[in-house]
């Protein structure tokens, strides 16, 4: 078993394993074991998995039973791919998805977007948790992200690198509103809604490599770019699926503020980070539900 972890870790870090008819031999593989058929997919961050244990009618995966799959290796990332309703809305749900500092290329990580996609996916919601490098954050903010900064792919790293599949999407295109702002609107009368207007903040997020946390001078810098919050994940996934013509919707809970003083000691730690989750996890169930229903809504007019 460990060596065949092991593969699954390692093996085929190239983008180009995964190409078409590989993903598509995953989405069959999936397609042919659930009848649901959703529109949506949902990709829960660190500590905020409970979010699928909230699915009804269930058709769950381990990641190590999927072909071609990865595997999940960080705490609080369970690695199942859950089919089932959310709010009465059928949806596809990662309980823990994949990053850079386990050992997978940016393809790969953002892999299971395609699969999404090819499942007929219409929709992304992505989520993660994320340190705040905007003072006026607190621990326990939602923050809707409006856009990114893809400081990776600043440095030539970017999941779309290698020859590109038009049955995806063109070679080259543009970033301009990929979080939809439409989406973000409702996300804001939802918020008020439920009571969380006051914590529900707007912004920038970034994806470093990690898996250290930043320095004082990194959040400098990037506080100074227009970064609000800083996370390890999400960038990849979203440009996959903008790539793929996917309607996107984004956000950070912020389970720390980023060490912005030589004078104030680090706390955070992935624990706490997690435990920040899942104590916000009725209020992000409740959020994330009322946006899937609204997606639903939407595309039913
Ligand atoms: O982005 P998600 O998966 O939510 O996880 C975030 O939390 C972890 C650090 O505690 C890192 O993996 C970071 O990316
Ligand atoms: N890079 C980074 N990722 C995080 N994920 C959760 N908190 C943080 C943070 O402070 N920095």
């Amino acid at each position: 078993m460990a060596a065949f972890i092991e593969s699954k870790q390692s093996g085929g870090g190239s983008s180009r394993m995964y190409t078409y008819d590989t993903l598509q031999e995953i989405a069959t593989y999936l397609l042919e074991r659930t009848e649901l058929r959703p529109k949506v997919g949902i990709i829960c961050g660190s500590g905020l998995g409970t979010l699928a244990e909230q699915l009804t009618d269930v058709d769950s995966f381990d990641y190590e039973t999927i072909p071609h799959f990865p595997v999940s290796t960080v705490a609080g990332h369970v690695g199942r791919l859950v089919f089932g309703y959310l709010a009465g809305v059928p949806v596809m749900c990662m309980q823990g998805r994949f990053h850079h500092y386990e050992g997978y290329p940016l393809a790969k990580c953002a892999m299971p977007v395609r699969v999404m996609h090819l499942i007929g996916c219409t929709h992304l919601i992505a989520t993660n948790a994320a340190g705040g490098a905007n003072p006026k954050y607190r621990v326990g903010d939602i923050m809707l992200i409006k856009d990114h900064i893809n400081l990776m792919g600043f440095a030539g790293n970017n999941p779309l690198q290698g020859p590109n599949d038009e049955r995806f999407g063109p070679r080259f295109f543009g970033m301009a509103n990929t979080y939809d702002p439409k989406l973000n609107q409702q996300a804001k009368v939802i918020a008020r809604q439920i009571g969380i207007e006051n914590e529900l903040r707007e912004g920038v997020y970034t994806c470093l490599g990690g898996p250290n946390f930043e320095t004082v001078a990194e959040v400098k810098m990037l506080s100074m770019l227009g970064v609000d919050a800083i996370g390890m994940s999400t960038v990849h996934e979203i440009i996959t699926a903008r790539h793929c013509g996917m309607t996107c919707f984004a956000f950070s809970l912020i389970t720390n503020m980023c060490t912005m003083s030589y004078e104030e000691e680090e706390e955070h730690c992935h624990d706490s980070i997690v435990g920040v989750g899942k104590n916000r996890e009725k209020t992000l169930g409740e959020f994330v539900s009322r946006i899937v229903k609204h997606i639903h809504y939407e595309a039913k007019k």
